[in-house]
C-alpha cells in the first residue's frame, strides 16, 4: 500500500477477537480505515494449554485478560500510520481506559518524538457508551508465580530470589529464542511459553517506509503472561523492571518522553487496576525489582553464577529478524550492562560472559561518554540512570584490575567534578521508591544475600 494512502488513513478500530480454547489459539484483527479504503491486520496469540480444561470462571476472567491484550497489542498496527482516531471496539471502564489512553500515547512517546508526531501524545481513544458488566473477583495470589523471562540479567536475579525463597516459580516467556531456552535450561525449571506472531503484512509496510519505531512491548508480553497464568490457574505474574525504568529520556512538548515506559511504574500500577476492575484479579502483576536500582541489580546477579554461559541482556539478541547470537558488545545496553556487572565481578568472568573486553576498548569511550551523561542524553534504550554509571565506574577506578582499564581511564579524566559528588552521596544500593510487591513477597530478595 502506497504511503501516501497509510498517511490519509483517519482511524484505527478493532474489528474483532477470538480464542479457540481446544488449541490456545488467540486471533487479534485490527484495521486502518481512511477514503481509500481500509487496511486488515491479523495477529496470532498462541497461549500454553493446560493440562485439565479451564474451569468457566477461568474462561470468563481469560477473555477479559484478552479484550485488554486485544487493545493494547494494536499499538504495532497504529504506528503503522498514526491516525487522529482510535476507536475502541466496547465499552471499558475507567481503569482500562485509563490503561489504554496511557499505552497509546505515553507507550508511543518515543515513536511520536522521532517521527515528530505530537498529536499520538494526545490520542484520546473513543469508548463506545454504554456499561461493562462487573467482573467475579479471583484471588490466585497465594498460588505459584508465574516469573517472567527475558533471558537477560534481571529475571534472572527474580527467578533464583523466587526459587531460593520456596516460591516455586514457572518461568514463561513470549517467543523463547535460543538464549532464553538456555537460560530455562540453566535454571532447571520446567518453563512456560506462549507464541505471538505479528501480520507479516507489517514487515511489508516496513520496507516500504511506513511509519515505524519503538513501541511499548512490556505492556504486551505483560498481559500474554497474565493471561497464561489465568489459563493455568497460577498466581501473580513476577515482573523484574526496575526503578530507573520509569525515569524518561528526556522532555519533548511538555511531555516526558520515556524508552522504557511500560517497565515503569506508573504503567505496573495502571496494568493492575485495569486487571482489577476488568478482569476481578485480585493480585494479578508485579515487578519485584522495583525498588533497586540497576547497578543494584548487577549486584545481586554477580552472587549468581549458573546463568554466566547463557545470559544475554543485549536487544540485538532479540530481534525477529537477523539477531545477534548473544552480546554485541556495541550497543549502549551492552556497555551499561558491563560498566554495571565489572565492579562486582573478576575481570576473567565478565569477559567470558561478554565474550570481550568492553573497557580493554578505547573505541567504546564515546559510547560511555553518553552514559555517563558526558555528551547527549541518555540513550534510547534499557540503561540504568547517568549516577548508576557514575557510581560504577568510581567502584572501578578503586579497583587494582580495572583502574587502568585505558576506557576506565579516559572516563574517569572526562567526568565532571559535580557528577562525582553527586555519586559519593548515591543511593543506588539502598532500595525506594514506590513498588506494589505484595507483603508476602516482600523478603524474596534476602534469599540473595
Ligand atoms: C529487538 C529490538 O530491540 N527491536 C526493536 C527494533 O526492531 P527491528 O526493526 O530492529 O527488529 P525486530 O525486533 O525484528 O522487529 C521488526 C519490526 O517488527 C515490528 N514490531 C516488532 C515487535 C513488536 O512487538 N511490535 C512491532 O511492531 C516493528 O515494526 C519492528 O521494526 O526497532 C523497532 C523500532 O524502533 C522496535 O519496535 C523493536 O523493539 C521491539 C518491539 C522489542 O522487543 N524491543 C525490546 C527489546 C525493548 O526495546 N525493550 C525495552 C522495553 C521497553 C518497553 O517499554 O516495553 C527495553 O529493554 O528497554
Ligand atoms: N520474551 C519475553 N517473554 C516474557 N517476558 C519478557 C520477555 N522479554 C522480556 N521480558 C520481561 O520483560 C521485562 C523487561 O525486560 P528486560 O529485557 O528489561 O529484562 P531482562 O531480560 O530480564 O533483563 P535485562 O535488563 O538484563 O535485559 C522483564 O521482566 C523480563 O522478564
Amino acid at each position: 500500500m502506497p504511503n501516501e494512502q497509510l498517511r490519509r488513513m483517519d482511524a484505527f478500530t478493532f474489528p474483532s477477537y477470538s480464542i479457540d480454547l481446544a488449541t490456545g489459539e488467540a486471533v487479534f484483527d485490527y484495521a486502518l480505515t481512511g477514503p481509500d479504503g481500509e487496511r486488515r491486520f491479523t495477529e496470532v496469540i498462541t497461549l500454553p494449554l493446560p493440562a485439565e480444561p479451564p474451569s468457566d470462571t477461568t474462561v470468563a476472567a481469560l477473555g477479559r485478560v484478552l479484550e485488554l491484550l486485544h487493545v493494547v497489542a494494536g499499538v504495532s498496527y497504529y504506528k503503522a500510520a498514526a491516525p487522529p482516531r482510535l476507536v475502541l471496539p466496547a465499552p471499558l471502564g475507567g481503569a482500562a481506559t485509563a490503561l489504554v489512553s496511557a499505552v497509546y500515547t505515553k507507550g508511543l512517546a518515543e515513536y511520536a518524538y522521532r517521527n515528530a508526531l505530537p498529536h499520538v501524545l494526545e490520542l484520546t481513544p473513543e469508548v463506545p457508551a454504554g456499561t461493562v458488566a462487573p467482573a467475579a473477583p479471583l484471588d490466585d495470589a497465594d498460588r505459584r508465580p508465574l516469573s517472567a523471562v527475558g533471558g537477560g540479567k534481571d529475571s534472572i536475579v527474580s527467578l533464583e530470589a523466587l526459587r531460593r525463597a520456596g516460591f516455586d516459580p514457572v518461568p514463561f516467556s513470549v517467543n523463547p529464542n535460543h538464549v532464553i531456552v538456555s537460560v530455562n535450561e540453566a535454571s532447571g525449571l520446567s518453563a512456560l511459553a506462549a507464541r505471538r506472531r505479528l501480520d507479516p503484512a507489517l514487515f511489508d509496510l516496513n520496507a516500504a517506509g511506513a511509519l515505524n519505531g519503538h513501541i511499548p512491548v512490556t505492556a504486551i508480553n505483560s498481559l500474554i503472561a497474565v493471561a497464561t497464568a489465568v489459563l493455568h490457574g497460577l498466581g501473580p505474574v513476577v515482573m523484574s523492571n526496575e526503578r530507573s525504568a520509569s525515569d524518561p529520556n528526556l522532555v519533548w512538548n511538555g511531555h516526558e518522553i520515556n524508552h522504557q515506559w511500560s517497565k515503569g511504574v506508573e504503567a505496573e500500577g495502571l496494568l493492575r487496576a485495569a486487571l482489577a476492575e476488568h478482569a476481578g484479579l485480585t493480585e494479578p502483576y508485579f515487578s519485584l525489582l522495583r525498588s533497586l536500582s540497576e547497578l543494584h541489580i548487577a549486584r545481586l546477579f554477580a552472587a549468581i553464577d549458573r546463568y554466566d554461559d547463557v545470559v544475554t541482556s543485549c536487544n540485538a539478541a532479540f530481534k525477529l529478524r537477523d539477531a545477534s547470537e548473544r552480546w554485541c558488545r556495541d550497543c549502549p545496553k551492552c556497555r551499561f550492562v558491563f560498566l554495571a556487572m565489572a565492579p562486582f565481578m573478576p575481570r576473567g568472568r565478565i569477559v567470558r560472559i561478554f565474550g570481550g573486553d568492553l573497557l580493554a576498548d578505547p573505541t567504546q569511550i564515546p559510547g560511555y561518554r553518553e552514559l555517563l551523561g558526558v555528551d547527549g542524553h541518555k540513550p534510547f534504550e534499557c540503561v540504568g540512570e547517568v549516577e548508576e554509571s557514575v557510581v560504577a565506574l568510581s567502584l572501578l577506578a578503586e579497583q587494582d584490575e580495572w583502574r587502568d582499564a585505558p576506557v576506565v581511564r579516559a572516563l574517569v579524566g572526562a567526568v565532571p567534578p559535580t557528577a562525582w559528588s553527586a555519586a559519593a552521596s548515591s543511593d543506588v544500593f539502598t532500595p525506594g521508591g514506590p513498588n506494589h510487591v505484595p507483603a508476602h513477597y516482600a523478603k524474596v530478595l534476602d534469599a540473595l544475600t
